[in-house]
């Protein structure tokens, strides 16, 4: 089976939450969804909630998988899901700086490379066709 990272599209009054990643050196600075690589044992979405705790100090809830799957460079796959905040208020424990995008801000940040096809899918999902 393929290495598998899980990231969470969290969305919260019509934006979505953007992560700034501090390391390592070569991806420092970019722009990630929140998450993580899962564990032995694990399932997908334990993991997704377990990296968003640890990154972010909240719960999130879970919501429909973003139907596909993304080949990252380090020959990881990322599956990703639209997720809200149960409880807490995201703060960025593990990256440097975090920003909510409105659907118009979506592409104001520089994402990582694997995450440009993730974000347009995700901009589908929750806003539809043409904006
Ligand atoms: N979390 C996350 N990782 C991403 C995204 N896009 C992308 O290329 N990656 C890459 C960066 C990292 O090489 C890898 C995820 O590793 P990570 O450092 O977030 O995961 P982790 O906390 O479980 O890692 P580790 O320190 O245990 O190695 O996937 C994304 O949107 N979210």
């Amino acid at each position: 089976m393929e290495p598998i990272v899980v990231g969470a599209a969290i969305v919260a009054d019509g934006r979505l939450l953007a992560a700034q990643r501090a390391e390592p050196e070569a991806l420092r600075g970019g722009w990630e969804l929140p998450g993580g690589k899962v564990d032995p044992g694990e399932t997908e979405p334990d993991a997704l909630v377990r990296e968003c705790l640890e990154e972010l100090g909240v719960e999130v809830v879970l919501g429909e998988r973003v139907p596909g799957e993304w080949p990252l460079p380090n020959g990881f796959m990322m599956h990703v899901w639209i997720a809200g905040i149960g409880r807490g208020a995201p703060h960025p424990h593990e990256h440097l700086a975090l920003r909510w995008l409105g659907r118009h801000e979506l592409y104001e940040v520089a994402w990582l490379a694997a995450d440009l096809p993730v974000v347009a899918a995700v901009e589908k999902i929750v806003w539809g066709g043409r904006g």
